[in-house]
């Protein structure tokens, strides 16, 4: 499990660091919160976020299933800050094999705990449902902005990163393609 106890003390390490006092009041709770913070947000490290995809029904629907505008919040490996925004998340079912809609959000959410890069988040969810699901095919498009290039470094605000991964049928069919982008658009 996430080990507070060593993040509390680097947490510590780091205040004195950058030349704080980390006895004063105000930063005597701050390596705890921040322990409990990591928590919260690397929690998907200790999940395999395609258990969520076990549920699954059959319905006789071989059209396209789209959830899209999932808000996302992950954390950049290279720098630990925030990237945050949207994905999208379609699939066309095989042999009625369809999964609760709110699944598909809770394996965007599993693998975006972590720290990430956004590619390898795309690919993730992905691949986790065409494993899982053996759909026609999936397509995954995250758009998200990323802290490290917009409160430092590079400094371009507003600018926005969009990732995709198309698979199956997606990949095959430009028409296909071209409808879930329509959708998202739209
Ligand atoms: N491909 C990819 N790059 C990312 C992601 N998040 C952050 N980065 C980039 O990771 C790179 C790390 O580059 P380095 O040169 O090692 O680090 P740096 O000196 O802090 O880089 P600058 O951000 O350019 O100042 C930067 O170009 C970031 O923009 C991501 O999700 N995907
Ligand atoms: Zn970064």
């Amino acid at each position: 499990m996430i080990d507070t106890e060593k993040i509390e003390k680097a947490v510590r390490m780091i205040l004195e660091a950058i030349g704080e006092d980390p006895d004063r009041e105000g930063l005597r709770e701050t390596p705890a919160r921040v322990a409990r913070m990591y928590k919260e947000i690397f929690c998907g490290l200790w999940e395999d976020p395609e258990i969520h995809l076990e549920k699954i029904f059959t319905e006789q629907h071989e059209e396209m299933i789209l959830v899209k505008d999932i808000p996302i919040y992950s954390m950049c490996e290279h720098h630990l800050l925030p990237f945050f925004g949207k994905a999208h998340v379609a699939y066309i079912p095989r042999k009625g094999k369809v999964t609760g809609l709110s699944k598909l959000a809770r394996v965007v959410e599993g693998f975006a705990k972590r720290p990430q890069l956004q590619e390898r988040l795309t690919t993730q969810i992905a691949d986790s449902i065409m494993r899982r699901l053996n759909p026609q095919g999936v397509l995954v498009i995250i758009e998200a902005e990323h802290m490290c290039m917009t409160l430092r470094g590079i400094r371009k605000p507003g600018s926005k990163t969009i990732t995709s991964a198309v698979r199956g049928s997606f990949q095959r069919s430009e028409a296909t393609r071209a409808e879930a982008l329509a959708l998202i658009k739209g």
